[in-house]
């Protein structure tokens, strides 16, 4: 048995390998398709088991394989990753100054036994205030580019936040008390 992170985001690998077990990559290539009409913690929920079953069904049976996706909330409307510069442009103009909620859906599933756990976290980011001219320098970085919401917590993005309200692991990505939870209770993983 191999537990399998069905991800391409290196900020997931990086937050698996702080807790130092073994488990495998495999990047699903899933079109991510967005109903407007769902709730947003369906919709990462949904994306989650769409790249975990993906990957399941390229894998042994026996694998315990996790797939997660983050989205950015607004108002009730999802802020997916930057189609360009513009549109980071708009999202980060919109974010300033306000509170916004960071979703993570994660599925983890095993499909020799049939099992399947999806569920989410939310973290609440309130944004400072800053100006047209602070959000072009921050995209001449380069680093909204590929994430949710246009900007990184992680990187220059911390300079722009003012406080979080939840777990800080959720918005880089990956829930990773949640999914220890999920690991211990539903698949007898032990990691501590
Ligand atoms: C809000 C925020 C998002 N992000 C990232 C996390 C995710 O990698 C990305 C959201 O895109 P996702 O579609 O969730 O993930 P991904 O395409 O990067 O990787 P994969 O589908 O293969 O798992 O945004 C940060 O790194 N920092 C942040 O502060």
């Amino acid at each position: 048995m191999n537990i399998v992170l069905a991800s391409a985001s290196p900020r997931r690998k990086e937050l698996l390998s702080n807790l130092n077990f073994d488990f495998e990559i495999m990047k699903s290539n899933i079109e991510e398709f967005v109903n407007d009409k769902d709730r947003p913690e369906s919709v990462a929920m949904s994306l989650s088991f769409q790249k975990a079953i993906d990957i399941a069904n390229k894998t042994s049976e026996n694998n315990i394989v996790i797939g997660a996706d983050t989205i950015v909330v607004l108002d009730e409307k999802i802020l997916g990753k930057p189609e360009d510069e513009q549109d980071a442009f708009n999202t980060l103009a919109q974010l300033s100054g306000k509170y916004h909620k960071v979703i993570t859906g994660v599925c983890v599933l095993r499909l020799s036994d049939n099992k399947k756990i999806v569920d989410y976290e939310v973290t609440k980011v309130k944004m400072r205030e800053f100006s047209e001219d602070e959000i072009k320098r921050y995209i001449k970085t380069g680093e909204p580019m590929d994430k949710a919401g246009s900007y990184a917590i992680q990187g220059y993005g911390s300079l722009l936040v003012e406080k979080i309200n939840g777990d800080y692991f959720n918005v880089v990505g990956l829930p990773v008390s949640k999914l220890g939870q999920i690991l211990y209770r539903h698949f007898d993983v032990n990691i501590i």
